[in-house]
């Protein structure tokens, strides 16, 4: 990188702890930061299953610890933070990556289907950006990165539990943008679009709701995983300082329309 990148997208000397990193998301994530010159906490919910980021991690020439946790034990986000800080010495870039949803129709949702999807996505968030608070104050400074979705801004059909706890993230990031920005701990979040990895691959690898996507999505495509990387580098990195309780939405263009139909109610002759 060179000196000018280097003022507002370093992560030399930092140390990353990303929830949810075994796959998908999370793991590009990690990779990104590592790359960008980041220690890297992976936490996964198990060991085993955290392997390949590791190694990805290790490619990158960065420094790998694996922390294993079940989220939904609330009790468990403070050990996750303090293992972070007691492994790698420290923790200045917290992601909320970890994530679970349940598709039903609204009438279909049980009272455990309500607990289970809003202890993982918000309770943990919730937490763990606590703990992390503790331990970035101390350190003079950090950066807190929830992973919200395009259900923080619209509905989509049978996710209303998912989409609820999207929705609150984005609160919740502003929020902690107003009470922490006297700590100078920027707070953002990340909105992905539809992108393709182990929480989504049953849906589309139908291709009748595939072929919704390409007809909905301007990019006319689903998301990878790595097209996530650079705006969480934008959010983590030093050049945040005064980059705080936005959300990023990277979608292809999905929230910029309705469709990019050529043809469609918006063409003019
Ligand atoms: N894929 C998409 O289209 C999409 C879109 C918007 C937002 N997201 C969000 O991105 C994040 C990552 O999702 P992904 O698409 O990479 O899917 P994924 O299934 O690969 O990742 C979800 C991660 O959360 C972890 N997790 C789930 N329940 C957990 C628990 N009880 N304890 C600990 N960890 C738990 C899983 O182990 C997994 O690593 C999620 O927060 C998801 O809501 C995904
Ligand atoms: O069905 C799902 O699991 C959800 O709809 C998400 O994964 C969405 O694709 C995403 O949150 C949109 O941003």
């Amino acid at each position: 990188m060179s000196d000018s990148l280097d003022r507002y997208f370093s992560l030399s000397g930092k140390v990353a702890l990303v929830t949810g990193a075994s796959g998908g998301i999370g793991r590009a994530l990690a990779a990104g930061l590592a790359g960008a010159g980041a220690a890297v906490a992976l936490h996964g919910r198990s060991e085993g299953a955290l392997a390949e980021t590791a190694l990805a991690v290790e490619r990158a020439g960065a420094t790998s610890l694996r922390l294993v946790a079940d989220l939904s034990d609330p009790g468990s986000c403070d050990r996750v933070v303090a293992a972070c800080v007691e492994g790698l010495g420290r923790l200045d870039v917290l992601v909320n990556c970890a994530g679970m949803n349940r598709r039903k129709p609204m009438d279909e949702f049980t009272g455990e289907d309500f607990d289970a999807i809003v202890g993982v996505n918000l309770r943990a968030p919730f937490l763990l950006s606590r703990a992390a608070r503790r331990a970035m104050k101390a350190q003079g400074g950090g950066k807190v990165v929830h992973v919200a979705s395009l259900t923080s801004s619209v509905g989509l059909a049978r996710t209303a539990i998912y989409g609820m706890t999207k929705a609150a993230l984005a609160q919740l990031a502003k929020t902690q943008a107003v009470e922490w920005a006297a700590d100078n701990i920027q707070v953002n979040c990340l909105a992905p679009g539809f992108i393709l990895t182990p929480l989504t691959e049953g849906l589309w690898s139908d291709p009748g709701r595939m072929a919704w996507l390409k007809g909905r999505v301007p990019a006319r495509r689903p998301g990878e995983p790595d097209e996530m990387v650079a705006a969480v580098l934008l959010m983590a990195g030093p050049g945040s300082s005064y980059l705080t309780g936005q959300m990023i939405t990277v979608d292809g263009g999905f929230l910029a329309g309705g469709s990019w139909d050529d043809d469609g109610p918006g063409a003019v002759e």
